[in-house]
């Protein structure tokens, strides 16, 4: 995983703006005998007004938030919000797909390609799956496809290690609803980008995830560096994310903040909300820390490499 962190410029430190108050205070007691202080307080408050709302502004720059495409109270429907970037170069690395390698590049969420009764169903499947295992640290996950489910500081593979019992925590509906959520998220991201569907192909990894708070034990827990997807995951062209629980009420932390350039631009989870992108540099993106509760989601990759396509999972 490629690590990007961002330096923090501080806006004017605190200490500078108290002796600004303290002087403005004995100013004020050494005018008090005098009388008509009256003009002074009233200049002396515009310019600590002046001086607090220039703080502000200055330390909204800093690299943390700076626009919200998509807040958890809102519904997007029944079009995807699409916010057009220009295509990175990143893909004239490899071989092109005629439609299917991104021409068109950017972001969207959307709110009706899958209920939250779905997305409901979802997540007690990574419930389940998850309560069989998961990370000492704060970030699991559960590959159905390659079988990996986060166990303390490792992995093992839940067809392997549970054998037939796996078939008592997920039943054919399961895999069914995955399948149809996962085709349907296919279809949005064709339609949105101007691609054939039948030339895109589900790749890995695709797994869900559960974060919480707790302190991190391994690399593999440290879910929020920036990164590039397709730089990460290589095979990956079209990104998406389907997300099962709700930010602020579920869990607080854990927006997933796109990192352009100009500033930062935020998504908050919602339950059934699917946001997508294009893998490359153009989306350089993190997930914040989650602060309290526990953020459940599934990463839906896809790729037009047909080399790197898999197929949908299924009971062994
Ligand atoms: O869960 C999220 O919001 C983002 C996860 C992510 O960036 C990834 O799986 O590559
Ligand atoms: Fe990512």
């Amino acid at each position: 995983m490629t690590v990007q962190r961002r330096g923090n410029t501080k806006g004017p430190d605190a200490n500078g703006i108290e002796k600004k108050i303290k002087r403005g205070n004995a100013l004020r007691q050494a005018s008090a005998w005098r009388g008509s202080r009256g003009p002074l307080l009233l200049l002396l408050g515009a310019a600590a007004l002046c001086g607090a709302a220039g703080w502000l502004y200055v330390s909204s720059w800093d690299g943390e938030i700076t626009e919200t495409l998509v807040s958890r109270g809102e519904l997007v429907t029944p079009k995807p919000r699409v916010y057009t970037v220009q295509c990175s170069e990143d893909y004239e690395n490899y071989k092109r797909y005629p439609g299917c390698t991104p021409q068109r590049c950017g972001r969207a969420v959307t709110d009706s390609v899958v209920t939250r009764e779905e997305a409901q169903a979802l997540r007690r499947l990574a419930e389940r799956g998850l309560a069989l295992a998961g990370s000492e640290g704060g970030a699991s996950i559960l590959d159905l496809h390659s079988g990996a489910l986060s166990m303390g500081k490792q992995f093992v593979n839940i067809y392997r290690y549970f054998g037939d019992q796996i078939s008592e925590v997920f039943t054919q509906e399961d895999f069914q609803l995955y399948r149809d959520v996962r085709g349907r998220i296919q279809a949005v991201i064709a339609e949105t980008f101007g691609l054939d569907p039948s030339l895109m192909y589900l790749t890995k990894p695709t797994f869900f995830s559960r974060i919480n708070s707790t302190a991190a034990k391994t690399q593999h827990d440290e879910y929020w560096h920036p990164h590039i997807d397709k730089v990460t995951y290589g095979s990956f062209d079209y990104t998406s994310l389907l997300y099962l629980s709700d930010y602020g009420s579920d869990f607080t932390g854990g927006r997933f903040i796109f990192m352009d350039p100009n500033g930062n631009r935020t998504v908050e989870p919602r339950q059934g909300r699917v946001s997508f992108f294009s893998s490359g540099s153009e989306n350089l993106h993190r997930v914040e820390k989650v602060t309290w509760g526990t953020r459940y989601a599934i990463t839906v990759s896809f790729t037009c490499d047909p080399a790197h396509g898999i197929s949908d999972p299924d009971l062994p």
